[in-house]
């Protein structure tokens, strides 16, 4: 893992370099070609490992991924073991959280990867070098402003070769739940970047408070302009099935919807257990976690 610090200057990288082009339809021949007949050996987009996810859902290039929730129901925690799966299949990652040190983080995500409560010193080692040259995190807590946080990205992608990045969260970034002009303006320029630079965006925001924290949202209680959903390709949300777990029932205690996926055929809802000791999101009731293999 790499910090980017704040004393860095993103000047330069304020603004997206103007690369629109007007091009012929013809010029398209082979990406649709091979849309419909992909090569035997081309390589899929990178995706969650869980094997009911399978097929379902995939972080393709060029787009951008809302995660929403009701707050403390998983966002960050299921993103960090998206972050884990990202990094085995060698995707670049850049994780930007304005609500959780770097340190809590790397200590979360050392218990996903080590599949259990308390990692022993040298698996920590392991585990850090692994993820050098794999995850860059931003080392800044508290509000910051959206224009920043796109130097920051331009910067790392082109430092680093950064292939996803992680937002957390929407509302650290815009002031004022109210300001639907900028969140509509932070989208639009995720969006643009992510296509620009054929990378994907991961970006955590919140719903509405609802009458319950029993009942599922959907992406119309996704908080602040509709503009949000609008223009992401995806739309995640993330409940925490608490009434399961007081009831201590076999239902799954972590729901994970698509709500939507502009270029993937699937919408539906995913039933995970989440698991304490190594905060892993477990496919069955009598799923074991699954430690990485850091090659
Ligand atoms: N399905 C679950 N079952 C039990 N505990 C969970 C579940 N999901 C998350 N938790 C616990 O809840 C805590 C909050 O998780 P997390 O920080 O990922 O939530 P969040 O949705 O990102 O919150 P916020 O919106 O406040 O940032 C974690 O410490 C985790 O241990």
């Amino acid at each position: 893992m790499q910090l980017i610090r704040d004393t860095i200057d993103f000047n330069a990288y304020q603004t997206e370099p103007e690369s629109h082009k007007v091009r012929s339809a013809v010029e398209f021949l082979e990406e649709t070609i091979s849309a419909f007949y992909p090569a035997p050996n081309a390589t899929l987009p990178p995706r969650p490992l869980w094997d009911k996810a399978n097929g379902k859902i995939a972080f393709r290039r060029g787009e951008v991924s809302l995660w929403a929730g009701i707050n403390g129901h998983g966002k960050s925690m299921m993103l960090s073991q998206v972050a884990l799966d990202l990094m085995i299949q060698g995707e670049k990652l850049l994780i930007l959280s304005f609500e959780m040190k770097p340190a809590r983080q790397m200590q979360r995500m050392s218990r996903q990867a080590y599949a259990g409560d308390v990692p022993p010193k040298e698996f920590l080692t392991v585990f850090h070098k692994w993820s050098d040259e794999k995850l860059w995190i931003y080392d800044h807590n508290g509000a910051i402003k959206w224009q920043q946080v796109m130097a920051v990205m331009r910067y790392a992608e082109q430092h680093f070769g950064i292939t996803q990045f992680v937002v957390d969260s929407l509302m650290k970034c815009v002031k004022g739940d109210d300001d639907y002009n900028a969140q509509k303006d932070f989208v639009n320029e995720l969006c643009a970047f992510a296509q620009a630079r054929q990378v994907h965006v991961h970006l955590v925001h919140h719903v509405r408070k609802g009458e319950s924290e029993d009942k599922a949202p959907n992406k119309f209680d996704i908080k602040g302009a509709g503009a949000i959903t609008d223009q992401v390709d995806n739309a995640f949300i993330v409940w925490r099935n608490k009434k399961a777990e007081r009831a201590k029932s076999n239902d799954p205690t972590a729901i994970l919807k698509c709500d939507k996926q502009r270029n993937g055929e699937w919408e539906g809802s995913l039933g995970f257990w989440f698991h304490l000791e190594s905060m892993q999101y477990l496919e069955r009731l009598d799923g074991v976690p699954m430690r990485y293999s850091l090659r």
